[in-house]
């Protein structure tokens, strides 16, 4: 980006007299002092902690200029400061007057699980035609989509942005923000579930994402959710669906797997084979939801199946690496819900394998007062002739560890608490061996990073 002080200070309100600094040089902005580039703008924000107490750090990082939500006094002398009433509304303000400068076609994505994944691909396939900015990581949310927004470059085409939430309203509040051109929906699954009770409040919240599409917006979702299906009729804009069911606008057809790659075919071009770099069948449909946003954008069927066979993906979902004695590691470790852990697990267990498949499953938060059944529920998913040796961490995960203690006893189950991945890690050093796959799929909080770490024998990311 490249902004005047002078502009900036307009777009988030400025109550300060900050003329003496009009002329300053804004090529960047950051939340985080340590962040900072030459020549960027500090965005004090209050965490745990207060932003504000990092100005100097901000400084010796190459601020040319902070916003200020405290009082002037306080703020450092000499240096160009923006007082503002409220440091992450002028985040969120600025956000929106540079995006209305930029002027890209906006495409949004959201869903219970493969919101990031989908991101990647579509930024893949439109990037063969397009300057496409996108979603950093997973940087999805009240502070993620601005900062998203904001780290366009001037020729920036198309905006790829990732709407994560887990409360009510906070859709509704992002597609407001950017009002996207074509919002995608993943799927309905039970993340965040704690804090809605049903999958139909979940699937009300992700229709939220909706709200600020024009009237002449495009609607793209999984039409094999009836969720969804029963609430996109509310809907005027257009509607394109992708999903497994031949009914879709665009439907798989032939899906092959294999442990690093699927393969597949399609009802609207049904003579061109597509590869995708990772397995699962639920990574098809991420796929198919990119494809059909690239057609939107007339993106030839041949650029995107090329886009896709290369797509560079973020980092833990579902991600092939290896330990330091050789074993295949399956990396699934970002987050998890009981969607996604049944989504991999019936994937993996298709793996082909010389050795033994161990699974580590940590537990799956925020899944609230239905905790218990749901990580219970996951025994079924788990097949005794296909893994050798289930490991378990946390608290919630002992329900899954009684389920399986009746359904399969036959079957290796050893249960640790959410402080032990030193002796969970070392226990597996010592029963991995080369010709082994291990699965590793907790949710965020529960860290299984750290395994992933000490398995690689690298320092913990
Ligand atoms: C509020 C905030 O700024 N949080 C960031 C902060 O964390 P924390 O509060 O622990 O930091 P401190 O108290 O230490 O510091 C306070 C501020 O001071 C800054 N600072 C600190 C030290 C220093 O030396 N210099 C500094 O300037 C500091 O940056 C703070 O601003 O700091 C962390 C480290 O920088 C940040 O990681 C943290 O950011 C939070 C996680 C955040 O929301 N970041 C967004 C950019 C983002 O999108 N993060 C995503 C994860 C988003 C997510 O969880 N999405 C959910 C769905 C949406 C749920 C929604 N309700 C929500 O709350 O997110 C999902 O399921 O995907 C990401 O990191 O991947
Ligand atoms: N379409 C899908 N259906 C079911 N599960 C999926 C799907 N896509 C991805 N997953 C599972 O969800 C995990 C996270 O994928 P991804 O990060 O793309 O989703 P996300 O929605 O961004 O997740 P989060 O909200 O945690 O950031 C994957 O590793 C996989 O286990
Ligand atoms: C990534 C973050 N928003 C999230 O999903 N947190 C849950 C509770 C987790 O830790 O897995």
């Amino acid at each position: 980006m490249k902004m005047q002080l002078a502009e900036i200070a307009h777009a988030v309100g400025a109550i300060n007299d900050f003329e003496e600094w009009r002329s300053v040089s804004v090529t960047s902005v950051a939340f985080d002092s340590r962040h900072l580039q030459p020549g960027g703008l500090f965005i004090p924000l209050t965490g745990e902690q207060d932003g504000h107490k990092f100005i100097q750090s901000a400084i010796d990082h190459g601020a040319v200029a902070t916003l200020w939500a405290r009082d002037l006094a306080t703020a450092p002398a000499d240096f160009p400061v923006i007082q503002v009433a409220d440091s992450l509304k002028a985040l969120q303000d600025l956000a929106q007057y540079y995006l209305s400068k930029i002027n890209p076609r906006v495409v949004a994505i959201t869903g219970s699980n493969g919101k990031t994944t989908t991101k990647d691909m579509i930024a893949a396939i439109l990037s063969t035609q397009f300057n496409v900015t996108k979603t950093h990581a997973n940087f999805n949310n009240e502070i993620g989509v601005p900062m998203t927004v904001l780290s366009m470059e001037p020729n920036t085409e198309m905006l790829v942005v990732e709407m994560g939430m887990d409360r009510p309203g906070q859709l509704d509040f992002l597609s407001k923000l950017v009002s996207p051109d074509l919002a995608v929906i993943t799927m309905i699954g039970e993340a965040h579930i704690e804090f809605f009770g049903t999958r139909d409040r979940i699937a009300d919240a992700k229709m939220e994402i909706t709200h600020g599409l024009s009237d002449d917006g495009i609607f793209v979702y999984n039409g094999d959710e009836p969720l969804l299906q029963e609430r996109s009729a509310d809907l005027t804009q257009r509607q394109i669906t992708f999903g497994q069911g031949t009914d879709n606008d665009l439907a798989a057809t032939d899906i092959q797997g294999s442990a690093t790659a699927t393969t597949f075919t399609t009802n609207q071009w049904p003579d061109l084979t597509f590869t995708i770099p990772m397995i699962g069948t639920y990574n098809v449909n991420n796929a198919l939801a990119a494809l059909a946003v690239g057609n939107v954008y007339r993106i030839r069927p041949e650029s995107a199946q090329k886009a896709l066979q290369t797509v560079n993906l973020t980092e833990n979902r579902a991600e092939w690496v290896k330990s330091a004695n050789g074993a295949a590691i399956l990396s699934d470790v970002y987050n998890s819900n009981p969607t996604a852990v049944k989504e991999v697990l019936a994937a993996f267990s298709k793996t082909p394998v010389t050795g033994k498949r161990y699974v580590v499953l940590g537990d799956m938060l925020e899944l609230g007062d239905q905790a218990n059944a749901m990580h219970a529920g996951l025994a079924a998913a788990i097949d005794p002739a296909a893994i050798s040796h289930v490991y378990l961490v946390g608290p919630h995960m002992v329900a899954l560890q009684q389920a399986l203690a009746k359904q399969a006893p036959e079957l290796a189950v050893t249960h640790y608490e959410s402080a032990d991945l030193v002796t969970l890690s070392a226990d597996l050093q010592a029963s991995l061996t080369p010709a082994d796959q291990i699965l590793l799929k907790g949710s965020h909080g529960i860290h299984l990073e750290q395994v992933l770490a000490a398995l690689q024998d690298s320092p913990e990311k």
